[in-house]
């Protein structure tokens, strides 16, 4: 049983605050993120002062949702509400401007999102792939993380300098891998953890595509936060999408949560370019045996279901993790992986 939001802030409606009030009442719980029986969300307090004397909040707070029906974990953060850190002269995190339909994104022939209904499918991994897969082939191409709450680019694809913004106006996003990319994370320091409501994240997600020197691209992959919210609605009903591509693994938990991401991007108006199913099968590097850890063919069925295009698999593999965690992609090395990339890139630039 998954435990429902409203169950989650009527406990966390009965945990009192020292100087008076509940976390609910005074409006200071954050991201709050259900994943199955996984419960995540963060207490920001106004000042780092009265963050210290919330120690106690943060433990009454995990025992209140600890203590629900159908909660297995939970992880809280206590932080102090600090305005999101700018580069160098350019503020980033703001309201949006306000704009008429939907824009192209200056000089950019495909902006396409990359969205998964589950987290932790693999989505940041098959972005970030793709993306090097995509510019091997010869192709302009840029990579925005827009994965406000759980920035992953930078490590992946091993950048942390920060964007330098020469007029306080534009910023120049790093190029690593043969690809430009800007991600929120690089406007952060170490762990800091962006703290946006609904409207600051659109302004962000503007910012981050209008204000970003891109040049010419002829594809900008966006990596979109897990499930549906602030930041898909902003993009497809902002910006002219060419299209979506849907990650998830073959499992039925991930498949019911990328349905509902499918059937998001279908309302919005946003074609769906193509299902792309990670972690497949696992390959015994020992002995050569393949499991399918998390069912078979899963998604080419979805997508076949659906009436979708199907773009292929991508094996769940030591050498993924270890090549996304050292910020070298395995689509920029010369394993079978990259090539199952390729494979991909080359059927994505057939449906453009
Ligand atoms: N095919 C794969 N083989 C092995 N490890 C993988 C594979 N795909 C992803 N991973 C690993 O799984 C973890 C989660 O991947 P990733 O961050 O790409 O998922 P995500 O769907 O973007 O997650 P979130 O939605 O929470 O941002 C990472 O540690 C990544 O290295």
């Amino acid at each position: 049983m998954t435990p429902m939001r409203e169950t989650i802030l009527e406990a966390l409606d009965s945990v009192a605050l020292p100087d008076g009030g509940t976390l609910v009442a005074r409006d200071l719980v954050r991201a709050l993120v259900v994943d199955g029986n996984s419960v995540r969300f963060v207490i920001e307090t106004p000042t780092a002062e009265i963050a210290k004397t919330y120690t106690d909040v943060r433990a009454a707070a995990e025992r209140a949702v600890a203590a629900l029906p159908g909660v297995q974990s939970v992880a809280v953060a206590l932080t102090a509400h600090t305005p999101p850190k700018p580069a160098p002269s350019l503020k980033v995190g703001r309201h949006p401007t306000p704009q008429e339909g939907r824009q192209p994104v200056p000089g950019v022939t495909n902006l396409i999102a990359i969205g998964s209904g589950k987290g932790g499918v693999g989505k940041s991994t098959v972005a970030a792939n793709l993306a090097v897969a995509l510019a091997r082939q010869g192709l302009r191409v840029g990579l925005l993380d827009a994965d406000i709450y759980g920035p992953s680019q930078p490590k992946m694809m091993g950048v942390d300098k920060r964007p330098s913004s020469p007029d306080g106006k534009r910023m120049i996003p790093p190029e690593a891998h043969g690809v430009r990319m800007i991600s929120i994370g690089l406007m952060l320091k170490g762990d800091d953890a962006v703290i946006w409501r609904g409207p600051m994240l659109m302004g962000a997600l503007q910012q981050l595509l209008t204000q970003v020197e891109w040049g010419q691209l002829d594809v900008l992959l966006v990596d979109m936060p897990p499930g549906t919210g602030d930041i898909q609605l902003t993009l497809c009903t902002k910006f002219e999408v060419r299209g979506a591509l849907v990650v998830s693994t073959p499992q039925d938990v991930a498949l019911l949560d990328a349905r509902k991401a499918l059937r998001a991007f279908q309302t919005l108006k946003t074609p769906v370019l193509g299902l792309i199913e990670n972690m497949s099968t696992f390959i015994c590097p020992k002995c050569g045996h393949e499991e399918h850890i998390f069912g078979d063919g899963g998604v080419r069925r979805e997508a076949e279901k659906q009436g979708l295009p199907f773009l292929g698999e991508l094996p769940l593999s030591l050498e993924v993790r270890l090549a996304g965690d050292g910020g070298v992609p395995v689509a920029a090395t010369d394993s079978p992986v990259a090539e199952a990339y390729t494979r991909i890139a080359t059927q994505m630039i057939a449906a453009l």
